[in-house]
């Protein structure tokens, strides 16, 4: 099966000579829910700009179910749903207007049973008369939502779906997204926050300075980032790791003065006590210990690092 979304050395330069993508290769799988991550200016938003059309690549060709984006633009666009970062909604329409208009905008012919349905699976549905003024912040982004899947696209783009809502609205707009799934949408959203993306993406892509450091499934970016590291100080120096200890996974630094054990944080028993007591049995004596956790920071310093040396190569 061909991929949903097919984009081959994307690049981006605006018009005053900046180049926000350079050179982006992702195929992303029909039904998927793929999470563009990455700092502010990373180029999420460019991205996203240059597949739904809104934006012209200046180099390299993305496809949405097979058609060009810029040569095939109404077909591709038909495809797609755009959910913006910003509320932009009329205070006086009510929520049926507003999702019929969007249809309409897409030349879709009139279906009221679709639109009714869509409404119900956004528990929008008693709220179908109201004006939009009415609506709490929650019901506006589905009303967002709505308004994006009213010509019933194949493709969802959300971009920045959480910013500045809080923690309980965050959590509501996960299940709408999951619930998407299950209806066969291929959904790509853009964050900041791991742990957003983690909760609703199958693949995350992580994005700095207009390229895509990695895709990787949500299970194995995870459990790199779920390791730990405890630094324990000694309180006289070691020349090397006890016998007693040699299964675990452990270094000496600082001329054997900090002993590190690595360890994942998401195994059922981290092994820390065991550990302990194994070096008080050996006869070391601990003055401090500190942990510390790998963050997606740590992983972008790598990778920004390993590209450099390569590119440098
Ligand atoms: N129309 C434009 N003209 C010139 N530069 C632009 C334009 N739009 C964006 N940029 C620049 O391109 C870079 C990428 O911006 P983009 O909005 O894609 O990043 P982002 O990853 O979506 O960031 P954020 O998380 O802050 O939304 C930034 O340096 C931005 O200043």
């Amino acid at each position: 099966m061909p991929a949903m979304v097919e984009i081959t050395n994307a690049e981006k330069t605006y018009k005053g000579g900046f180049q926000a993508l350079k050179g982006v290769n992702l195929e992303i799988r029909e039904g998927e829910i793929l999470a563009l991550l990455g700092p502010n200016g990373a180029g999420k938003t460019t991205l996203i700009s240059t597949i739904c059309g809104i934006t012209m690549p200046t180099g390299g060709t993305i496809r949405v179910g097979g058609h060009d984006v810029v040569t095939e633009f109404r077909k591709a666009r038909a495809l797609i749903g755009l959910v913006p970062q910003e509320l932009t909604l009329e205070p006086f329409e009510t929520v049926w207007s507003a999702v019929r208009f969007s249809r309409g905008l897409f030349g879709a012919a009139p279906d009221e049973a679709y639109l009714d349905d869509l409404l119900k699976r956004l528990s929008l549905f008693d709220k179908k008369h109201s004006q939009l003024q009415e609506l709490s912040g929650g019901m506006k982004r589905r009303v967002l939502i709505a308004k994006a899947l009213s010509h019933d696209p194949k493709v969802l783009f959300l971009d920045e779906p959480t910013a500045g809502v809080d923690v309980e609205l965050r959590r509501d707009m996960w299940e709408i997204v999951s619930a998407l799934k299950e209806t066969g949408v291929t959904i790509i959203l853009t964050t900041h926050y791991i742990e957003e993306a983690e909760a609703m993406a199958d693949r995350i892509g992580v994005i700095s300075d207009g390229q895509l450091l990695l895709v990787e499934e949500t299970a194995s970016l995870m459990a790199r980032l779920g390791k730990k590291e405890m630094r324990i100080s000694l309180a006289e120096p070691l020349t090397e790791v006890p016998a007693s200890v040699s299964d675990y996974e452990l270094t000496l630094e600082e001329d054997g003065a900090l002993l590190i054990y690595t360890y994942d944080t998401r195994a059922e028993r981290t092994g820390i006590a065991r550990l302990v007591a194994a070096l008080a049995e050996a006869g070391v004596v601990i003055s401090d210990v500190e942990t510390r956790q790998s963050s997606l920071e740590d992983i972008f310093v790598g990778l920004v690092r390993k590209n450099d040396k390569e590119d440098a190569a």
